[in-house]
């Protein structure tokens, strides 16, 4: 992915330019300011002297609305006695002289219920040039000037950047429904079927719902995934296989880019099951899927004029819609060959498995649950949310833990005693070992809080004005909770920067003891995000990654070749990644070499 990406793009707001004043109280630990204790902000419809003048109305708008009012006032006024009609007159422009300034002031961010603070930026171009391409960091940066909301305006698109989890809590919690929805960028708009197909890029509504219970029931659940545990044995087996060879032959690994395969070989196989022809040709499609993804999640991020200028997304000026158009007619081949092989098959009377595409094409069918239509497209905007939303996160999040552990060896070495302890050296780990693994998943929940994923998230889009942290946040405008940095908040974690699993152990012997899960209750640790738009793969993600690492320590001992230095820098993206790949040499510490055959 391009270094000089912006990934997100921010949506045309209603709202003018932000204030450029700054709140200097600071949240100690953050260093940032905070904001105003309760600046009272009164949303445009629930105030009804201004009723009729709504926040986006343009000045000329207010000015023809005020004119008329006028002409009203004088025309009764003709009716009455010149003292009256003075004073009324004198009445309705002063009136009409506040209603205008009230307007302005909303539409530049001044007074009650202005926008937040933030950077002012050039006119027309916002903050365009001066945005650096690691955001999050970049976003912690202003958030410690200005605060833990500001607003940030790229091109016409104003941008909202959430610093707190209090903030966090008013937005994904508090006014869930009103911030669930999304602003697509171009280039998803393309990948996912024109924006309302799929689960990411839907707004809440029948359709995400239907989409988004389908892919939970059936294939997330941790009963779904129960279903298909015979079929991750079997990737994970395969790729405990490849590492040992890699191993007998001296070879170093791309940690990153081995997971990613075994990840994808186990998100396709569960959606499609090994119903695709030999295992070579298996192989082949998850590389040629990893390619894919790569160029998906880089077009993704890739600054893109036709997001920070709307009017001007016809004209496609960098070719990246032209881009990822070409990338999503490869994706839809290969869905459209899996589905007809799979029709065909059925056609013929042959034997079908019980997969998720199976249940997809039955439900398909149907033609959805009297809610929603399930079309064909449905069918594959779905299957590109599983390959596009489920492997470049998950193995990530993986060569992340292992790069981590390879720096704090004493933590790897207590995973590897753990391990030794609960399934030894003489068999292999199996998936049912996991819930034994206590210092594993701490190992896990450390990673996740540190590196996350996502580290803004896929950005919220609320639908109408609303008041955060007494603060207006305009419709339309496009929300960023920057999870990356409150995960590392000095108030709310302990050395936040250092890689500490014990943190989360529900003995207090060392670390703060602090139980924390995946659902996104407590705010301040929410890699998956919390709300109704929280991950919808939580379950596969947390099994995944545990099962990955196991297999990896279990099996190997790690060390980097010779002469390399670990580079722990982070390379911000829609997926953030690692500056440079984690390469490493596996030695094999099984006490047999036939418990690594496939
Ligand atoms: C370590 C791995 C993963 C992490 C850290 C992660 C994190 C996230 C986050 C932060 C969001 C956005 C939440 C929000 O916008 O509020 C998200 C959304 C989503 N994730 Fe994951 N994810 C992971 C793995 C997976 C997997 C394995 C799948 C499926 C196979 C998946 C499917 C999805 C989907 C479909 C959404 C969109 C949900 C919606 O918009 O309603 N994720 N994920």
């Amino acid at each position: 992915m391009s270094t000089t990406s912006v990934p997100y793009i921010f949506r045309q707001a209603g709202a003018g330019r932000s204030l450029p004043g700054r709140d200097k109280r600071r949240i100690p630990a953050l260093g940032c300011p905070r904001p105003p204790a309760a600046i009272p902000t009164r949303k445009p419809r629930e105030n009804h002297r201004l009723a009729h003048i709504s926040s986006r109305d343009s000045p000329r708008t207010v000015a023809t609305r005020l004119s008329l009012s006028q002409c009203v006032a004088s025309t009764t006024a003709a009716m009455m006695d010149a003292a009256t009609t003075t004073t009324l007159l004198y009445g309705a422009l002063l009136a009409a002289a506040f209603l205008y300034v009230a307007a302005l002031r909303r539409r530049r961010g001044g007074g009650e219920g202005s926008l937040p603070p933030g950077p002012k930026g050039l006119p027309l171009l916002g903050s365009l040039l001066s945005l650096d391409p690691d955001l999050h960091t970049y976003f912690a940066g202003l958030a410690a000037r200005y605060g833990p909301i500001f607003s940030i305006r790229l091109g016409s698109k104003l941008g909202i950047v959430i610093t707190s989890p209090a903030l966090a809590r008013e937005v994904l919690r508090e006014n869930d429904l009103v911030f669930s929805s999304r602003d697509i960028p171009d280039a998803a708009r393309s990948i996912s079927y024109g924006g309302g197909q799929n689960i990411v890029w839907n707004p809440v509504g029948p359709t995400w719902r239907l989409l988004r219970r389908v892919c939970v029931r059936e294939m997330l659940s941790p009963a779904g995934l129960d279903n298909v545990h015979g079929l991750r044995r079997r990737e994970f087996r395969a790729t405990l296989a490849h590492l040992h060879a890699a191993a007998a032959a001296g070879k170093a690994v791309d940690v990153g880019a081995q997971l990613f395969l075994t990840t994808m070989n186990v998100i396709t196989g569960t959606l499609w099951g090994g119903n695709i022809g030999t295992e070579s040709e298996r192989t082949a499609v998850g590389k040629e899927f990893r390619e894919l993804v790569a160029e998906i999640t880089e077009m993704l991020g890739a600054p893109n004029v036709s997001d920070f200028f709307p009017s001007l997304t016809r004209f496609d000026l960098q070719g990246i819609r032209k881009k990822s158009d070409v990338l999503k007619t490869r994706f839809d081949e290969i869905f459209a060959r899996i589905i007809e092989q799979r029709v065909k098959t059925e056609q013929a009377g042959g034997e079908t498995s019980e997969d998720f595409l199976e249940y997809m094409l039955k439900m398909e069918k149907e033609g959805g649950d009297g809610k929603a239509s399930f079309t064909m497209t449905n069918v594959k905007a779905l299957l590109m949310d599983m390959v596009v939303g489920g492997t470049e996160t998950t193995s990530n999040t993986v060569e992340w833990a292992m790069a981590e552990m390879l720096q704090n060896r004493s933590i790897l070495r207590k995973v590897q005693e753990e391990l030794d302890a609960v399934v030894g050296v003489d068999g292999v780990v199996e998936e049912s070992h996991l819930p034994q693994l206590h210092y594993l998943q701490l190992v896990v929940k450390e990673t996740l809080r540190l590196h996350p994923a996502l580290p803004l998230m896929v950005p919220h889009c609320p639908s109408e004005d609303t008041a955060v942290g007494g603060y207006r946040v305009p419709a339309g405008s496009r929300v960023f909770v920057n999870a990356w940095a409150i995960m590392r908040d000095p108030e709310a974690w302990e050395d936040p920067t250092k890689f500490v699993p014990e943190r989360f152990a529900a003995s207090k012997d060392s670390g703060d003891g602090r139980k924390v899960d995946f659902t996104g209750s407590e705010l301040d640790y929410m890699p998956f995000g919390s709300g109704r738009r929280i991950c919808a793969g939580i379950a596969m993600a947390e099994r995944m990654t545990a099962y990955s690492i196991a297999m990896l320590l279990q099996a190997f001992d790690w060390e980097l070749p010779e002469g390399a230095a670990l580079d722990l820098t982070e390379k911000f993206g829609i997926v953030m990644k690692k500056a440079t790949p984690l390469v490493a040499v596996p030695t094999p510490r099984l006490s047999r070499p036939e418990l690594y055959s496939a």
